[in-house]
């Protein structure tokens, strides 16, 4: 068979033990036996089929999505699965739903803003998913701009209570995923009113529905925002809309690590940052990361298995066409790619770290870490999912028609991804945030603080940076220049700790010698891509641009016999990749035939309609010819 024989050879072309490599990715022998075990149990599983989900209607899809969750807590409990393997499961099964908030926001906020007793009141509610949570902060009319949130929280002495109330349509909360039909509790952000006067925004812990028949509790008003981009993808997510009519809550369901209520109505500030209120933002977008990495390579593994079998001119002398992954076109546009997904997952690995950091150091009360927290999580969730929809849509492209079939993968993957650039923060605005962290670090400059990082890449942001600040400008003027070197900040990063990486131990013949040639594929297609900064700002000369493009294209030779096993690397299952282009054994075309019969259009030789609609004309235009 020529695709599985394409792929057979390229595996016997690796240079490095692909075995080693499967652990530097998975990140650990231990994770990568997870993840393998848990991928495994998803793919043989069949309530977890995926090749359904763009034929269903909407209601049909969601009901799907509810069983899948039903059977996944269930097999979660049946098997005893520990929340790692709970999350690889969640991984695998590869379908938004209303966990992933329940778990990835809900609960992380009731531990990151919540006192001891109240994390002991509701955290084993909800890890025994007694209620499921979601995360309302966004509005219809605000979303990036928290302090302009207008539902309102006034304590009411004579109950001790607060009431919460949505004053205008704009308050109405909109976005939160797993709000509109399943949740029956939300941390609901909300300002803070007391005596008639403003306080800010803070989180309460608002139930929505009945623990009893699901009905909406009184007061409330609850639903779907309705259909999303593309017909399966986010649409296995309940993301909703809410109105508050006067809902009471007791005082003791506001979140209060950060700001306390006394029951005689006195705000008490804590010695913790005001700023941790945003803490969960910082949690999930240093996740989202990592995410970005599994979706770039994803598509990456389907764009190079496909390049590795399909052939189209070039006739050789053994009168078989050229593999496309052999054009030095296919290869500039898919390697930098290849590379990225590496360079984003030991950011990823990188960014864990220092959220973990920031968190240890705010037990001991050592909040001077949380700034740069916010500014990397905020700018690397920026960079990466940019950079992750773009190499998603371009693996497409790299795929040409067949990239354009359900049937591939890549649409779905598209669609399901691309809101990563806007929710947990709209990339532009994330990126005026890093802006203003390095016109603070700027500023510090001058106190004899030397910046550290890759010289060209260092010295790209220093004087993109020394640019901006001297024109003394207002923020607002120069946004749209600081955004640029906000950008170059994240690209040093993304750069360092892959040179960073390769400084650790690293097992397996010709493991380094690979991910040497990808750091340096991702370093020099940067400095490609951003050439006009590097030669306007003085880093390199011409004569350096033009050697490290020449080098560039001979890293993609480098890399070139080892693309396959690069990809195998990544260890995802057929079922996971979901894609007739991407199949390990790279059968592909058998396999986009027999897919194409399974499409509901094909039930009937006739389709519906042809009768009523198409065949009068038909018979009319014979008529007419008679006549
Ligand atoms: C057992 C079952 C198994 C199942 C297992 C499942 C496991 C799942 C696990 C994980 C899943 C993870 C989920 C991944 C998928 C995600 C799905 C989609 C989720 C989407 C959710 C959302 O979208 S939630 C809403 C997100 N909204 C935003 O991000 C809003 C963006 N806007 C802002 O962040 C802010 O408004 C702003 C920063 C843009 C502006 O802030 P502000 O108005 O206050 O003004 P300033 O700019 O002046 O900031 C003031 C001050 O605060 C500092 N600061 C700002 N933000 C932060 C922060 N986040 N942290 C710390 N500090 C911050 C800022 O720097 C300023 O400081 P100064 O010192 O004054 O300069
Ligand atoms: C699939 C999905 C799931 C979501 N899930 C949740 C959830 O679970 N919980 C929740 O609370 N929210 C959720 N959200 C909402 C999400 O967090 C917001 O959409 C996001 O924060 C962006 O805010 P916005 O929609 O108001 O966009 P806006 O901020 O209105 O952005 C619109 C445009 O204005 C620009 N802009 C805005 N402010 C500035 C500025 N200061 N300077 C320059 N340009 C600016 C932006 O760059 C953008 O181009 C979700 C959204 C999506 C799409």
């Amino acid at each position: 068979m020529a695709g599985f024989d394409d792929l057979a050879s390229e595996r016997s072309k690796a240079q490095f033990d692909v075995e080693e490599m499967k652990v530097i990715w998975a990140g650990s022998r231990h994770t990568l036996e997870v993840s393998d075990r848990i991928s495994r149990l998803v793919a043989n599983d069949p309530v977890f089929r995926k090749d359904t989900r763009t034929m269903l209607s909407r209601k049909d899809l969601f009901k799907n999505t509810l069983r899948k969750a039903a059977h996944a807590w269930k097999r979660i409990i049946e098997l005893r699965l520990s929340e790692e393997e709970a999350a690889e499961l969640r991984f695998y099964v590869d379908e938004p739903a209303f966990m992933d908030l329940h778990w990835g926001m809900f609960i992380p906020t009731i531990k990151g803003q919540g006192t001891e007793e109240q994390q002991q009141k509701w955290l084993p509610l909800a890890y025994k998913m007694k209620i499921i949570g979601c995360y309302a902060q966004t509005e219809l009319g605000h979303g990036s701009n928290v302090q302009g949130l207008e539902t309102t929280a006034t304590f009411d002495p004579q109950t001790d209570e607060f009431i919460i109330h949505s004053p205008t349509l704009t308050s109405s909360k909109w976005w939160p995923g797993g709000l509109g039909k399943v949740s029956t509790h939300a941390v609901v952000y909300g300002r803070l009113i007391i005596d008639s006067k403003d306080y800010g925004v803070n989180g309460f812990i608002v139930q929505l529905r009945s623990l009893d028949d699901h009905l909406p509790l009184p007061g409330i008003t609850i639903g779907d925002i309705g259909m999303k981009f593309g017909s399966g993808a986010y649409n296995t997510m309940d993301n909703g809309v809410l109105r508050f009519d006067h809902v009471r809550i007791p005082r003791d369901q506001m979140l209060m690590r950060v700001s306390q209520v006394t029951r005689e109505g006195k705000l008490v500030q804590s010695n913790v940052p005001w700023q941790l209120v945003y803490g969960t933002m910082v949690y999930v977008r240093q996740k989202i990361v990592s995410d970005a990495s599994c979706a770039l390579s994803r598509a990456v593994c389907i764009a190079t298995r496909y390049s590795a079998v399909r052939r189209q001119f070039g006739l050789q002398s053994n009168g078989i066409e050229t593999q496309v992954i052999d054009y030095k076109t296919q290869q500039s546009r898919l390697f930098p790619l290849l590379a990225s997904a590496y360079a984003f997952r030991f950011v990823g690995e990188w960014l864990k770290w220092l959220y973990m950091d920031v968190n240890q150091r705010l037990q001991a009360s050592d909040f001077s870490t949380l700034p740069e927290a916010h500014a990397c999580t905020a700018g690397l969730k920026s960079l990466t999912t940019s950079a992750t929809a773009d190499g998603i849509e371009e693996c497409r492209k790299l795929c040409g028609g067949h990239g354009y079939l359900c049937s591939s993968g890549l649409p779905e993957l598209f669609a399901v991804y691309i809101p990563a650039c806007t929710y947990e923060g709209d990339n532009i605005v994330l990126l005026l945030q890093v802006a203003r962290f390095l016109i603070k670090t700027v500023s510090q400059l001058g106190s004899g603080k030397e910046p550290v990082g890759t010289t060209v890449y260092m010295g790209r942001v220093e004087q993109l940076m020394q640019c901006h600040c001297a024109v003394q400008k207002g923020f607002l003027e120069l946004s749209a220049d600081l955004v640029q070197a906000a950008v170059a900040h994240c690209q040093l990063i993304v750069v360092s700790k892959f040179i960073e990486k390769l400084q650790q131990d690293i097992p397996g013949k010709g493991v380094k010698g690979q991910l040497e040639a990808l750091c340096n594929i991702y370093a020099l297609f940067i400095l490609h891509k951003h050439l006009g900064d590097f030669l306007s700002t003085g880093c390199i000369t011409p004569k350096q641009a033009s050697l490290a493009n020449a080098q560039l294209r001979s890293l993609y030779s480098q890399v070139r016999p080892n693309a396959i096993a690069l990809v195998d690397a990544f260890n995802y299952t057929d079922h996971y990749l979901s894609s007739v282009l991407g199949r390990y054994d790279g059968n592909v075309y058998p396999k986009l035939y027999e897919e194409a019969w399974k499409d509901p259009l094909n039930d009937s030789v006739v389709p519906d309609g042809y009768q009523e609609y198409i065949q009068p004309i038909l018979k009319q235009q014979l008529r007419n010819a008679r006549l």
